[in-house]
């Protein structure tokens, strides 16, 4: 049973149109707690019409919302903000029930997801455009940025708040509405920023949040000319899906894919530093991220110093019910989680693969899995190129820096890398071989408002974050003048 200070923060509506709805049918969907498989509550499984009526909602308001000023929005957003944060507590419970990671962790979006709306509150203030010294004596070249117009968001259910605001607050920024889908395991802490952004006095239409069957709703934001954006999160196949159904009306489109992050350590890096990196990066939300470290790639003349270091650590961890402090790794979100890394250990088994530590499941609960390393790998392994999402640390060997660039690149995808040494010089060579849209140097956590999170090859293309992330929301409008 969820019990939370604000009870109006769980919230079993959609927040479409003029406010709070169930679907016109009334179906539902339940939304359980990983942990325990309690159901949390319901929310509606909208119908085609339902969908249909924000799209129309978001289209009727967005002039009116971008005909406000950058300040104007922008006291709006930090309304919203300062609401956040005195709700603190109540959305990390609940982000925690749906989701399962720790309650420090849940605690920590909380706050990372409101840097992003502080940050685009302020950033909006910035959308510059320019003026370009003309080629004639009559004419005046001005460019103009504007906003796209009506944005959809499909978010994932890893980061149940952050893969939210990272959208919303740089479309609201720049003048744009936005619709979002939240995944159908974690839409309560969706919702509960809804009611928040309500509350905040954000009028109603500009933020909607639909729930309910992914490929009806997906087809109808994709599908419909009036949307002119849509940023996605999540697996490089519905990436893929979604990127062809939004080409018949040539959709502005960010996609945030899947990733195989490497995470190399040389010879001459900190090995208790790396040890530390990789903990955070790897077992980070029990492995489900997609810039987790998914192959790790260890000089072979080191290998079984750090393995020492890296191993005792990982003993250390604790497997529970994340709502519990001091409780490191909650469960895996679903079965089909699980039985996807309990398959990449078996095939690395199948072929050669040794268990240094963990390996099965954890009694905590049914979805609970030990953090495990394992060594002995070989590319031709599903875990050497599928993205693991779980706790499963896979430890390949290398003699060379090239050989290690080789290997880190050797995959369809480019999100995030991590590599430790302490060479000034390598680490230059070492940042520019890496085909990655991020790379991490002797740090395992890169994620910040500030700076531009993306990636390159099959793990998308666009920027999230920073000055670069509002750029997402705006179009560029050449304004020739001849004033003779
Ligand atoms: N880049 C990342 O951060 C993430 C990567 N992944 C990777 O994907 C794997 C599978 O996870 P999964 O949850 O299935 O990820 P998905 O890509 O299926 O889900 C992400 C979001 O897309 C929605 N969605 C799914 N199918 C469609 C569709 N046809 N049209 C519109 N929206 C759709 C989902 O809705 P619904 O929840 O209703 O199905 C959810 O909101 C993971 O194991 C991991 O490897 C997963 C999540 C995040
Ligand atoms: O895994 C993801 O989908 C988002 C990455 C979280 C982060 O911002 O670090």
């Amino acid at each position: 049973m969820l019990t939370l200070s604000n009870p109006d923060l769980l919230k079993q509506r959609c927040f479409i149109k003029d406010g709070w709805h169930a679907a016109v049918d009334g179906t539902t969907i339940n939304v359980t707690n990983p942990f325990n498989g309690e159901v949390i509550g319901t929310i509606p499984s909208l119908t085609e019409q339902d969908v249909n009526d924000a799209v129309a909602y978001a289209h009727k308001v967005q002039k009116t919302w971008a005909a406000k000023t950058a300040q104007e929005r922008a006291e709006l957003l930090q309304k919203w903000a300062d609401l956040i944060d005195d709700n603190k507590e109540d959305l990390a419970i609940l982000m925690t029930a749906e989701q399962g990671k720790p309650i420090s962790e849940s605690r920590g979006e909380i706050g990372y997801a409101n840097s992003f709306i502080r940050w685009f509150a302020e950033e909006g203030k910035r959308v510059y455009g320019d003026t370009i010294p003309a080629t004639q004596a009559n004419l005046r070249y001005v460019v103009l940025k504007q906003p796209v117009g009506v944005c959809a968001a499909i978010t994932p259910w890893n980061f149940p708040a952050a893969m939210i605001t990272r959208k919303a607050a740089p479309a609201l920024a720049a003048g744009c509405t936005i619709i979002i889908k939240p995944a159908t395991e974690t839409p309560f802490s969706a919702l509960a920023l809804g009611v928040l952004a309500e509350q905040a006095g954000i009028p109603a239409g500009v933020i909607q949040v639909v729930t309910g069957k992914s490929s009806m709703i997906g087809d109808i934001l994709t599908g419909d000319a009036r949307i002119q954006k849509l940023s996605f999160t999540g697996s490089t196949e519905v990436g893929r899906t979604l990127m062809a159904q939004c080409a018949p009306t040539i959709k502005k489109l960010s996609l945030e894919l899947g990733g195989n992050a490497p995470f190399i350590v040389f010879d001459d890096a900190d090995l208790e530093k790396a040890a530390d990196g990789l903990i955070a990066s790897k077992f980070r939300n029990a492995g489900q991220t997609c810039v987790c470290a998914n192959r790790v790639y260890v000089q072979a003349s080191i290998k079984d110093k750090f393995l020492d270091i890296f191993v005792k650590k990982v003993q250390a961890l604790s497997v529970g019910d994340g709502a519990k402090e001091g409780v490191d790794i909650g469960p895996l979100i679903n079965q089909d989680g699980l039985e996807k890394v309990q398959a990449l250990l078996q095939d690395a088994l199948d072929k050669g693969a040794t268990i240094v530590t963990g390996g099965d499941k954890n009694d905590a609960s049914a979805l609970s899995f030990n953090p495990t390393v394992i060594t002995d790998l070989n590319s031709d392994m599903d875990i050497a190129s599928e993205e693991i999402f779980g706790p499963i640390a896979s430890i390949f060997t290398f003699e060379t820096e090239e050989e290690a660039i080789q290997a880190a690149n050797d995959t369809i995808y480019g999100l995030a890398s991590y590599f430790y040494s302490r060479d000034f010089a390598r680490a230059w060579r070492v940042t520019e071989g890496l085909e990655y849209g991020m790379v991490g140097h002797n740090t395992g956590m890169i994620s910040t408002e500030v700076a531009p999170f993306g990636g390159v090859k099959q793990s998308g293309f666009g920027r999230e974050g920073s000055k670069y992330g509002i750029e997402e929301y705006v179009v560029t409008k050449y304004w020739c003048s001849d004033i003779s």
